[in-house]
C-alpha cells in the first residue's frame, strides 16, 4: 500500500518539487487535483517505465561526468525516480555520483554549475548566518546536517565552494543506503575560501575569492554555525567531510560531548577498516594484538584508524594503550613518525616511535621500504594520496617475510590508489589479504579464480552509524557505539564463509548491510544509556524497520494545510 499525503502544491509548484514531483506517473485523478491535466502529455506512466526510460536516456551520456551530471538533475526533479533508478543500478551508479566519478564533478565545479543546492554559508556573508540557516531550514525538521568546508576532498585536496558537492554525495549515501528520509537532511558547504590557486586565478570560480579564513576566526564562523544546528536541531547527526587535518580531530573533540557530531574521514574510516581487518584476521586466524601495522599517510583517516585499530585492539585483546600503541608505524611526507621529528602533531606523538631503533640507519628520514623490512608488518594501510607509494619492491618485501600480507590501499579517488590491486595480487602471488576505498575489478588469483577485492569505503558503514544513532534519538555517537557498528560489518564478512572470498560484503548489498549496523549501533546505544528512546534492546529492529525511507510514490491528495 502505498502512503498517503496531504499537499499543498498545485500545477508549477509541485512539478517542480523533487520530493513531490512523480511527472507523468501522477495518476489521473491526482492531474485534476493538482491542476495537472494540461501540464503533462496524456499517458500514466509507471515507476518500472520511467524507471527505464531514465536508464536508456543515461546511457545516452557518453562519459561518467556526463552521467553524473544527467543524474543530477535528475535528482533536482524527481526524487523518487532518481532513488529507485540507483537501487536498482547500485553497483553501476554508486560509483557516479560518488567516488571516483564526483571527484571530477567537485574539481570541475564552477564549469559544470547549473543550479544551486543545499545551503552555502559564506564566511562574507557571516553576518547574516542565521537568516541564510533558516530561510532553507525554517518549518522543516531536520534530522541529518552534513557539512564539509572542503579543505581536504578525497585525496584531491583545497576545492573551496566545490565542498557542496561531497556534502550533497554523502546525504543522497544516507537516503539510498542508510535509508534517510532525504527531505530531513541537509548538505552544507563552509564556504571559507580557498587555498587553491587554480580556483582563485579561474574567474568562472563561484565561492569567495579569498585566501582560506584560519585561526580564531574560523573557529568563530564554525561555532556559529555548530550553534545554530544545535539551537535549531538539537537532535539532529551534525556530519563533518573532508575538513583539513588541522581541523578536523579538534572540532570533533570539541563538539562530540555537547551534540551527535561525526567526522566521517575519522570515526568513518577508522570503523570501516576495524572491520575489514577483523575479516582479515579471522582469515589468517592471528588476532589484533598479534599485527604489527604500518599506516602511510598520517591525516586524518591514518590517524582515524590507528585510534579505532588501537581501541579495538584494547578491547578485544585485553592489553594495555601503551602496548597497543606499540603496534603502529606511522609514515608521512617525511617518513616515519619518530621522536626527533620536527613539528609532529600532538594526536600523533603517541605513536612516535624511538630514535634508537633506527639509529643503525644512514638517512634520519626513515622511509616505507627501510620500515617494511625492519619491521616484517603483517599489515600495510595507505592513506597517503601518494599514488603508487607501495611499490613493488616494498610489496615483494613485506610479502617475504609474511604468509598473508595485509594490505589496504586506501586513498581515493581510483587514480590515487597506493597500489592498484592486481600488481598487489600479482607481487605476492596471490597471498595478498586485500582492499581498496574506491571499487576496482577483480583480481586473477594464481589458481585462475577471481579474488574480488573488498571495498572498504566509509559509505558501507557511515550511513549505518548515522542512521542508527538518529533512531535511537542518542544526544552523542559513542566509540563503543561505532565499535559495535563495525563488528557487525564484520560478522558480515564473505570470507568468514570462505578465505577466498571478500573481505567485506559487495557494495551491491549495502542497504541490507547499513540497515544491520543500524540496529548494531542502536541496540548499543540502548544498552548503555546513550538513547533518547525508550526501547527495549530486542525492540530495536522492528523500531528500525519502521523507520527506514524508501522512495515509493505515495497517494497524494490536495490540502491547502498539507505539506509543501
Ligand atoms: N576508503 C575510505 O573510506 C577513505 C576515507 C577517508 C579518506 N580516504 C582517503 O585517504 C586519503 C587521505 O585522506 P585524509 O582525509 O586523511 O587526508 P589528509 O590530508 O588528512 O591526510 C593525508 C596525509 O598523507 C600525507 N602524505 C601525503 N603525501 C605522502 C607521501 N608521499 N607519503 C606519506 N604520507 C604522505 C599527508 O602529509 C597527510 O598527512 C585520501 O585519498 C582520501 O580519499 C579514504
Ligand atoms: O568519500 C569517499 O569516498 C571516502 C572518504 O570519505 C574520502 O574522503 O575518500
Ligand atoms: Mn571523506
Amino acid at each position: 500500500m502505498s502512503p498517503k499525503f496531504q499537499v499543498a502544491l498545485r500545477g508549477d509548484a509541485i512539478l517542480t518539487n523533487p520530493r513531490f514531483n512523480k511527472g507523468t506517473a501522477f495518476t489521473e485523478q491526482e492531474r485534476r487535483d493538482f491542476g495537472l491535466t494540461g501540464r503533462l502529455p496524456y499517458r500514466v506512466n509507471s515507476l518500472n517505465e520511467q524507471c527505464q526510460r531514465a536508464y536508456d536516456q543515461l546511457n545516452t551520456q557518453a562519459t561518467d561526468i556526463q552521467k553524473n551530471s544527467f543524474l543530477q538533475s535528475m535528482k533536482e526533479q524527481n526524487w523518487v525516480l532518481y532513488y529507485t533508478l540507483l537501487l536498482r543500478h547500485l553497483r553501476e551508479l554508486v560509483p557516479i555520483i560518488y567516488t571516483p566519478t564526483e571527484a571530477e564533478a567537485i574539481a570541475k565545479y564552477s564549469h559544470l554549475f547549473r543550479r544551486s543546492e543545499g545551503l552555502y554559508l559564506t564566511f562574507a556573508n557571516r553576518d547574516s548566518m542565521e537568516d541564510d540557516f533558516l530561510a532553507i531550514t525554517k518549518g522543516k525538521d531536520v534530522d541529518l546536517i552534513v557539512s564539509s568546508d572542503a579543505e581536504a576532498i578525497l585525496g584531491i585536496g583545497d576545492q573551496g565552494v566545490g565542498g557542496i558537492g561531497i556534502s550533497s554525495a554523502k546525504s543522497v549515501i544516507y537516503s539510498l543506503i542508510g535509508g534517510i528520509d532525504p527531505s530531513k537532511s541537509l548538505a552544507v558547504t563552509l564556504d571559507v575560501g580557498t587555498d587553491n590557486k587554480d580556483l582563485l586565478n579561474d574567474p568562472l570560480y563561484v565561492g569567495l575569492p579569498h585566501e582560506r579564513i584560519r585561526g580564531q576566526q574560523y573557529d568563530e564562523f564554525v561555532d556559529k554555525f555548530v550553534q545554530l544546528v544545535r539551537k535549531h536541531f538539537p537532535h539532529s547527526l551534525l556530519h563533518f567531510e573532508d575538513y583539513g587535518v588541522t581541523n578536523a580531530e579538534r572540532l570533533l573533540e570539541r563538539y562530540r560531548d555537547n551534540h551527535a557530531v561525526f567526522n566521517d574521514d575519522i570515526q568513518g574510516t577508522g570503523a570501516v577498516t576495524l572491520a575489514c581487518l577483523m575479516a582479515a584476521v579471522g582469515v589468517t586466524k592471528s588476532k589484533l594484538c598479534d599485527q604489527r601495522i604500518i599506516v602511510y599517510g598520517a591525516g586524518s583517516a591514518g590517524l582515524g584508524i590507528t585510534k579505532q585499530l588501537r581501541d579495538a585492539t584494547v578491547t578485544a585483546d585485553n592489553i594495555s594503550v601503551e602496548d597497543a600503541n606499540s603496534k603502529f608505524w606511522l609514515i608521512d611526507k617525511h617518513g616515519l613518525i619518530k621522536d626527533s621529528l620536527p613539528d609532529v602533531r600532538d594526536d600523533l606523538k603517541p605513536f612516535a616511535r624511538k630514535d634508537s631503533e633506527w639509529s643503525d640507519l644512514q638517512s634520519s628520514e626513515v622511509r616505507l621500504l627501510d620500515v617494511v623490512k625492519k619491521i616484517k608488518p603483517t599489515v600495510l594501510i595507505g592513506t597517503s594520496t601518494h599514488a603508487g607509494g607501495f611499490t613493488k619492491e616494498v610489496i615483494e618485501a613485506m610479502a617475504a617475510e609474511c604468509e598473508r600480507p595485509i594490505i589496504f590501499p586506501l586513498s581515493n579517488p581510483s587514480k590515487l590508489v597506493e597500489v592498484h590491486p592486481n600488481d598487489a595480487n600479482d607481487w605476492t602471488k596471490g597471498k595478498a589479504l586485500l582492499a581498496t576505498g574506491s571499487p576496482f575489478p577483480p583480481a586473477k588469483m594464481p589458481n585462475g579464480k577471481d579474488y574480488v577485492i573488498a571495498e572498504c569505503n566509509n559509505a558501507l558503514i557511515y550511513p549505518g552509524l548515522g542512521f542508527g544513532t538518529m533512531i535511537s534519538k542518542s544526544k552523542r555517537m559513542s566509540d563503543t557505539m561505532i565499535i559495535a557498528g563495525a563488528r557487525r560489518l564484520a560478522s558480515l564478512s564473505p570470507a568468514l564463509q570462505d578465505p577466498d572470498n571478500a573481505l567485506l560484503p559487495d557494495f551491491g548489498e549495502a542497504p541490507d548491510v547499513n540497515f544491520e549496523v543500524a540496529v548494531a549501533v542502536a541496540e548499543q546505544a540502548v544498552e548503555e544509556g546513550s538513547a533518547g528512546v525508550d526501547w527495549k534492546k530486542e525492540e530495536v529492529r522492528e523500531k528500525a524497520k519502521l523507520k527506514v525511507w524508501v522512495p515509493l510514490y505515495g497517494e497524494f491528495v490536495y490540502d491547502e494545510n498539507g505539506e509543501k
